[in-house]
């Protein structure tokens, strides 16, 4: 046991977690966590555990296997190296406005760096208090509360719990909006032209889930709204669709991809791409967005496209979950 002082409180981020490699093997571990998560699919036991390992899990894999290959980098997935950098520039800013070392942790929902591990890394730490901080700027039951039965399922053979504090969601706050907007202005000024289209591009969740009390698409539409408000956007000049879509039932809509088609064939001057939903980029906005949708978008005959990345690490990301940090410790 440390004897130094310990730290007023630590921080944990959390994003949704990604495979460990891009193999089919890696892949369908992760899917077979992920999706038997009842917040993520619903479907009654029996008939979910049929069709996941009778069906899904017997082909999906290899094919997103191959996607994941093609947005693989040196540090490993997009989302897992983005979120360790994160983690580094959000400790540095709170080093550099705290004068103090304050933990910042980084765990994943599925898969790895799990709770558990962050439990152990926290025990070390000397920590008492612990802020909570899930990369979802939108709620949904589908992933922030998710991050909470995973983290209350870490604690359960814990003895001595830390005080928490949980970040339900920020999409609208300010210093969110604000990033969204810059990194909008700034993507139009290096790529050379304004497009006709700005495309706020979600991911979905099953229109039935909202039907159910979940406010996601609600907090979708604020968001938007904001955005659109601070880029001083025309209705006709920008968009809210929701993308990735899986199963049969009606997800979310109007559809991303089904939308850039229809922008495809009216030939419109040109598309952004923003997805706002997302803290960093990672298979859903890189080979999804980035590959898919822009060939599909292409392909019906459009021209120009553009997807503006992720806030990801960026010093008005970092800004952000500064002061959300702030904002949620007061009094600690
Ligand atoms: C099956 C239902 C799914 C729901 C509901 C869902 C909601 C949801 N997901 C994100 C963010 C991410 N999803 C990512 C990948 C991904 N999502 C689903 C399914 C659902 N998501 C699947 C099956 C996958 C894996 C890829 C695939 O098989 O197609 C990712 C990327 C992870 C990565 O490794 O890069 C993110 C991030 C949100 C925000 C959300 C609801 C609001
Ligand atoms: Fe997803
Ligand atoms: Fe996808």
């Amino acid at each position: 046991m440390s004897t130094s002082t310990p730290p007023p409180f630590a921080v944990l981020l959390v994003n949704l977690g990604t495979p460990d490699e891009p193999t089919p093997a890696a892949v369908r571990k992760y899917l077979a966590e992920f999706l038997w998560d009842q917040r993520v699919v619903d479907v009654s036991r029996p008939l979910w555990w049929l069709i996941l390992n009778g069906i899904i899990l017997r082909f999906r894999p290899r094919r997103v296997a191959e996607n994941y290959k093609s947005v693989w980098t040196d540090q490993g997935s997009p989302l897992l190296a983005i979120g360790r950098q994160q983690q580094q520039a959000l400790k540095e800013r709170l080093q550099q406005c705290m004068g103090e070392e304050i933990p910042v942790f980084l765990g994943m929902t599925y898969g790895s760096p799990s709770m558990e591990e962050i439990g152990r890394e926290m025990r070390a730490s000397g920590a008492e208090r612990l802020l909570v901080l899930p990369l979802y700027p939108q709620y949904s039951a589908t992933t922030t509360a998710a991050v909470f039965d995973r983290l209350a399922k870490s604690l359960k053979s814990c003895p001595h719990l830390p005080e928490l504090r949980f970040v339900r969601d920020y999409h609208q706050h300010p210093a969110y909006i604000r990033a969204l907007a810059a990194s909008v202005r700034e993507a139009w000024k290096k790529q050379g032209w304004e497009p006709e289209k700005l495309l706020m591009s979600f991911h979905g969740i099953p229109q039935r889930y909202t039907e159910q009390g979940d406010p996601y698409a609600r907090h979708c539409q604020t968001t938007a709204l904001l955005l659109a408000r601070e880029l001083g956007l025309g209705e006709d000049q920008w968009m809210l669709t929701y993308q990735s879509r899986f199963g049969r039932e009606p997800w979310l809509q109007p559809y991303t991809d089904y939308t850039l088609a229809e922008l495809g064939k009216k030939e419109t001057r040109g598309v952004s791409v923003i997805c706002p939903g997302f803290s960093a980029d990672c298979l859903e906005t890189l080979e999804e967005i980035e590959e898919e949708n822009r060939e599909i978008y292409e392909q019906a005959g459009g021209k120009d496209f553009s997807y503006i990345p992720a806030l990801n690490a960026s010093p008005d990301h970092i800004q952000l979950l500064y002061e959300l940090v702030n904002q949620h410790t007061q009094g600690w």
